[in-house]
């Protein structure tokens, strides 16, 4: 890592399921300097599994608040052995698991306000939160709440219209609902409810910051296309919900300076400001610098469709949040659960477990496959809610098997068929400059590429998204440099690295495209 002494710099956070990162980054948009505390390695004491606690349940999933504290200050503790040079930070912002819920207890802003430099963090906030297992995207135990809000605001399209998605388990509002039915006193003992996001930021603030809209959308409680908290499904949820959560704010928001705590303690200026931090996703979609139009494919375990959407159609399948970066406009997220989980099974099974001669099967079968069509979810899919193996000859009849090299190609073309036909429910269409960014694992595969390159009909880059939600909320710290400027982001990050060019339309793709759409009502 280069020297990272008296470089002027902005730090972006990350306060994910598994580890806490840091990123700086300079005035160049170079990152010169990076670390993390992993919580399963470096907070033994805490006993989580990939940073959560699954409860006997199997369906309650939470992590310790003070696990996250605890790895805020080890980081810092880090960075200072390290020599780090606090004082050149002009900015920091930063990201969080989305959905998550901190709870903290009457008197704590007290505390956030008044701590003391000779002291950690943790030392400080042990008793601030009213609950200190707080429920993450993970958990699944909160079906009846979510039940209970669609009946409130008139079903599931209804929610979907006004907030951006129906009920989920993870949403926020749902939790905090069981919450409140669970443990009233808990509830009535909570001043403030943060999401993970702004729970990080009120720790750099000193007091409680508020949640930003892009965040905020994923909590099944916030009106999306007026940006105000919902009061028909606040109600539905807990009373004097309003005044716990405060007012939310645009994710491009400086939310203030940075406390005198880290100045006296790491020696940040004074003038530090603190950009409201925003869940991981809308980060990774601004580290990844999607524009309008494009589309982000993460390629990992379960695949992920980020989209940049201008007028958004919101429906049952996946989720439409508020722009991180520009106000106006909004983003899309679609999960699928099937992603590499399948194409590996695929792999093991016909390939010999080997991705070359996966990727000859891909070389050897034409596009369209010849008028075949797959769909494979091995596992409870999320988009759509479907099991199981379903194959379709050229003529349309449902058919058992089909040869090695025509299965590998059904399974890649079904997978991008389906993220497709799903990205055009949520009001995606592509643009004349429209271009894929490609991420994640299967990104290294170029075959791979190119059957998403012609099933969409645009142009795949790959770009290095290891750190896309910390790089994200730098380059959003920088944006709040310039606020009030009206500087689009997209100005203030045209300096960054650009992604490589991997998969370009084959001629003649959108010919096929058109007819195998017409089958693929199934997968959606
Ligand atoms: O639930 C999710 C998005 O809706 C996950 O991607 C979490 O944000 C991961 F932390």
């Amino acid at each position: 890592m280069a020297e990272h002494t008296g470089r002027r710099c902005c730090l972006g956070w990350d306060f994910s399921t598994q580890q806490v990162k840091v990123v700086a980054v300079d005035a160049e948009l170079n990152v010169f300097y990076e670390d993390s505390v992993h919580f399963d390695r470096d907070l033994l004491e805490f006993g989580t599994q990939g940073g959560v606690h699954v409860h006997e349940d199997g369906l309650t999933v939470t992590s310790p608040v003070l696990m996250w504290v605890q790895a805020l200050d080890i980081i810092l503790e880090k960075m200072k052995a390290s020599g780090f040079d606090f004082s050149q930070v002009l900015a920091l912002s930063g990201a969080g698991q989305q959905h998550g819920s901190v709870y903290w207890k009457s008197g704590a802003s007290q505390v956030l306000a008044s701590l003391s430099p000779d002291l950690l963090l943790h030392e400080q906030l042990q008793a601030c939160f009213s609950i200190s297992d707080c429920p993450v995207w993970m958990d699944s135990s909160t079906t009846a709440q979510c039940r209970q809000l669609e009946a409130t605001v008139g079903g599931a399209q209804a929610l979907s219209c006004l907030t951006g998605s129906r009920a989920y388990e993870r949403f926020t509002g749902n939790q905090i609902a069981k919450l409140y039915q669970q443990n009233p006193e808990a509830y009535s003992h909570t001043e403030r409810i943060s999401l993970v996001s702004s729970f990080a930021a009120s720790l750099f603030l000193g007091s409680h910051s508020p949640i930003d809209y892009s965040d905020g959308s994923g909590m099944n409680l916030l009106r999306i296309q007026d940006k105000i908290w919902s009061q028909a499904c606040l109600g539905a949820c807990a009373p004097h919900l309003e005044e716990k959560l405060g007012l939310p704010v645009p994710s491009c928001s400086v939310v203030g300076a940075i406390s005198s705590y880290f100045v006296q303690r790491y020696g940040f200026p004074p003038g530090c400001k603190v950009v409201a931090f925003t869940g991981d996703n809308p980060a990774s979609l601004a580290g990844m610098r999607l524009e309008e139009g494009d589309i982000a494919v993460s390629l990992g375990t379960s695949d992920t469709l980020f989209l940049w959407l201008q007028e958004p159609t919101p429906t049952l399948e996946g989720h439409i949040f508020c722009n991180p970066v520009d106000p106006q406009h909004y983003m899309a997220l679609l999960c699928f659960k099937n992603g590499s989980l399948m194409r590996e099974k695929i792999r093991d099974e016909l390939a010999s477990s080997s991705w070359s001669e996966f990727s000859k099967a891909l070389q050897s079968t034409e596009m369209g496959n010849s008028g075949n069509l797959g769909f494979y979810f091995d596992v409870m899919e999320i988009t759509p809610e479907i099991i199981g193996r379903h194959r379709f000859s050229a003529e349309n009849h449902e058919v058992s098997a089909f040869p090695w090299d025509v299965e590998i190609r059904a399974l890649i073309e079904g997978q991008f068929m389906a993220k497709k036909i799903h990205a055009e429910g949520l009001g995606y269409r592509v643009m004349p400059k429209t271009k894929i960014l490609a991420t994640g694992g299967a990104s290294h595969n170029r075959d791979i590429l190119q059957v998403l390159a012609d099933v969409f009909g645009t142009p795949v880059y790959v770009t290095d998204t290891a750190n896309s939600a910390c790089v994200g909320s730098a380059y959003r710290a920088f944006h709040g440099l310039a606020a009030g400027t009206d500087v689009p982001f997209s100005e203030v990050v045209k300096l960054a690295p650009n992604p490589r060019l991997a998969a370009a339309p084959t001629p003649g793709a959108s010919q096929v495209r058109d007819h195998q759409s017409s089958f693929v009502a199934f997968a959606s």
